[in-house]
């Protein structure tokens, strides 16, 4: 349905329906709600008779939480405070001309409707009331096969392994906790778990220890141990891809072993079977994965739909293990599934009897984590907390710390020190626009490789070294007007010949899957001549070889000499620069910085006010979600 056939429906049937129902035309007007929650209140109105006011409201704001990342929508905190944009007198006088007058109300309409059932008795009906949370009947689903899972392998017998191998693998005795260790042994005895830490902690090594001790566990009972590796995109499967090599080359393993471990990174997609053309893919319950081991790296880009349909794929006894940085970006679409997950994991408390049997598999001094309150959850849980990346003098391990805790005031610390890996330029409080020529000069090394002719291989790895990062999308320090006034600032400066069209060294990101060309939302492609001198956009492949093709072959993607954040995630650069915008946004938060901060390998710039820096670093993204509360028995 197009857009103005759905605005032209909302103005004539608010008339049908009652007055009140106008505020949500104007809510409609105002952005507050968009094209797809307009839609789903036609569904409710026409399709299923619903009118009652706090009914159709309730449905429309679900479908917007939606839209911005939740789960579901919580009627106690949304009666005290509305989404951005809708004020809570504006809100609750509706509900009341409408007969709602408190939060007990607004559940007890809905528990009437025939749109609504309750989570203990559950019918399909479009919405599910859980308490005060309002869920789509899909992503009550979703979430309730997720936790099902996560119970199912948490009252599940432990693996034995042994535990003579753990030492072979760790063979330096250190005074300090190692906490990898502690990892691998946790993952070897147990069917589902999770693996989070920061840049450089030792993730991949660490699960590639967890691999070769699983295969030699399995070589010593004359098995063979189908292992897949996979991540949420392209680039991060080829990374996962790369790191697994590199760790498995600097690890003393038997040939045998490294044989065994496999090093190609699929995407979730490739993995499950994406079959474009339906929404089902190839791999589900009923047609599961062949495989005995899942490793998924990257899993905070992981969003509680996919996460639900990985585990609907994976045969009864596969073993799960979930790698990622907890305190990244949450996934574009619903969910905070590793957030959810991991939330208490910094505390790292063991059940005793759970710390006692890592202390035998490990001789490390668990035990003083023992705490009999802790969640059954906690277990599967372990967090990898030194970064061999970042030592005591790197400015980005400690300006990264600083805006993971939220403390402003550290972080403007941080960049007021001199660290020679990071650098703050502020600009003036009249600036429009932010400063190409000093922003571009990062390309410099690309250029001249793009115009001495190098291969793309050499142009590819030049152009992975810097990049520009933003955090919103729109206005002047946006993503879209970067990238317009980079082209042009090459133009002016000779190097392409018109930035309408295509020219050597243009870089382009995909912004959509593309099953026919086996290429995915979020792979870079450069341009470059071939041997024949035809423009042709190279991209890498999972092996690390390019395809070249055709730029008319090409559907959806855009310029990529700056991209977001979001983009961003699941790669790293030698050299990161990212762009705040001038005025305070609602995605500007500590989870964004950080992710900005945490890309960058080696030098980090920061262009931003010092005002929106500390509103960044004092605002966390929250997600509704029922995941927190019944694994951690804790609400938002
Ligand atoms: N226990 C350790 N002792 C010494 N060096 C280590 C240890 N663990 C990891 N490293 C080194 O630290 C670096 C980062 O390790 P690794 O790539 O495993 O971390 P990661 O958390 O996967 O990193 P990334 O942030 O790239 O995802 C590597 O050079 C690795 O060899």
């Amino acid at each position: 349905m197009d857009s103005s056939k759905q605005l032209d429906w909302l103005n004539a049937d608010m008339d049908l329906l009652s007055d009140e129902v106008h505020c949500l035309a104007d809510w409609r007007n105002r952005g507050m709600l968009k094209a797809i929650d307009v839609q789903w209140i036609e569904q409710l109105a026409t399709h299923a008779g619903e009118s009652h006011v706090a009914v159709l409201m309730a449905g429309a704001l679900s479908s917007a939480a939606l839209g911005a990342g939740h789960i579901c929508m919580d009627l106690a905190d949304v009666w005290l405070q509305p989404p951005e944009g809708i004020r809570a007198n504006e809100l609750q006088q509706v509900l009341m001309t409408s007969g709602v007058h408190s939060v007990e109300q607004w559940c007890q309409q809905l528990w009437q409707s025939d749109l609504v059932c309750q989570a203990e008795a559950i019918t399909e009906k479009p919405m599910v009331l859980a308490g005060t949370r309002l869920y789509l009947y899909r992503y009550f689903q979703y979430e309730q096969s997720v936790l099902s899972y996560i119970n199912r392998q948490l009252s599940a017998p432990t693996r034995p392994f042994d535990h003579a191998l753990i030492g072979s693998l760790f063979p330096a005795d250190s005074h300090e906790l190692d906490w990898q260790k502690v990892a691998v042994a946790n993952a070897a005895s147990l069917p589902f778990s999770v693996i989070s830490g920061g840049p450089g902690t030792g993730k991949t090594t660490t699960v590639t220890k967890l691999l070769a001790l699983l295969v030699a566990e399995s070589q010593q009972q004359g098995q063979r141990l189908r292992i897949e590796l996979a991540a949420p995109t392209g680039k991060a499967a080829a990374r996962l891809t790369e790191s697994i090599a590199g760790a498995k080359a600097s690890l003393p393993l038997s040939d045998d072993i490294k044989h065994a471990i496999p090093e190609q990174a699929s995407t979730l997609h490739r993995l499950l079977g994406s079959d474009f053309g339906r929404s089902r893919f190839k791999h589900h319950s009923d047609n599961p994965l062949h495989l005995d081991v899942l490793l998924v790296d990257e899993v905070s880009m992981v969003d509680l739909p996919m996460m639900a349909k990985l585990i609907d794929a994976l045969p009864s006894h596969a073993r799960l293990i979930l790698l990622g940085d907890k305190d990244q970006l949450a996934s574009v679409e619903a969910g905070s599934v590793l957030g959810d997950l991991s939330y208490g994991i910094e505390q790292a408390y063991f059940q005793p009897n759970w710390a006692d049997h890592l202390f035998a598999c490990t001789g490390e001094e668990v035990m003083r984590f023992a705490n009999s309150t802790a969640p059954p959850i906690s277990r599967v849980l372990t967090l990898l907390r030194k970064s061999y990346r970042f030592d005591a003098n790197s400015g980005i391990g400690h300006l990264a710390k600083a805006m993971n805790t939220g403390e402003a005031n550290h972080v403007m610390a941080c960049l007021d020190q001199d660290y020679q890996d990071v650098q703050w330029h502020e600009p003036d409080d009249h600036q429009t626009k932010p400063d190409i020529a000093r922003l571009a000069k990062g390309y410099d090394d690309y250029w001249q490789a793009v115009g001495e002719g190098a291969d793309i291989k050499a142009v590819y790895h030049r152009f992975s070294q810097y990049q520009i990062l933003t955090a919103v999308r729109q206005g002047e320090f946006g993503v879209e007007r970067l990238n317009a006034h980079f082209e042009q600032y090459f133009y002016q400066r000779g190097l392409l010949r018109d930035p309408h069209l295509w020219y050597p060294g243009k870089a382009i990101i995909l912004t959509r899957n593309d099953a026919a060309l086996g290429l995915f939302n979020g792979d870079i492609g450069i341009c470059l001549a071939d041997e024949e001198q035809r423009l042709r956009v190279w991209f890498m492949q999972p092996d690390g070889e390019f395809v070249g093709l055709l730029p008319s072959r090409l559907n959806e993607y855009e310029v990529v000499f700056a991209m977001t954040v979001h983009k961003s995630q699941g790669s790293e650069f030698s050299e990161v620069a990212l762009v705040l915008p001038m005025t305070p946004s609602p995605v500007l938060t500590k989870e964004l910085v950080y992710t900005g901060i945490t890309r960058a390998k080696q030098r980090f710039t920061l262009w931003g006010r010092r005002s929106l820096i500390r509103l960044a670093a004092e605002s966390r993204i929250k997600r509704y979600s029922g995941l927190l509360e019944a694994l951690w028995g804790k609400q938002l």
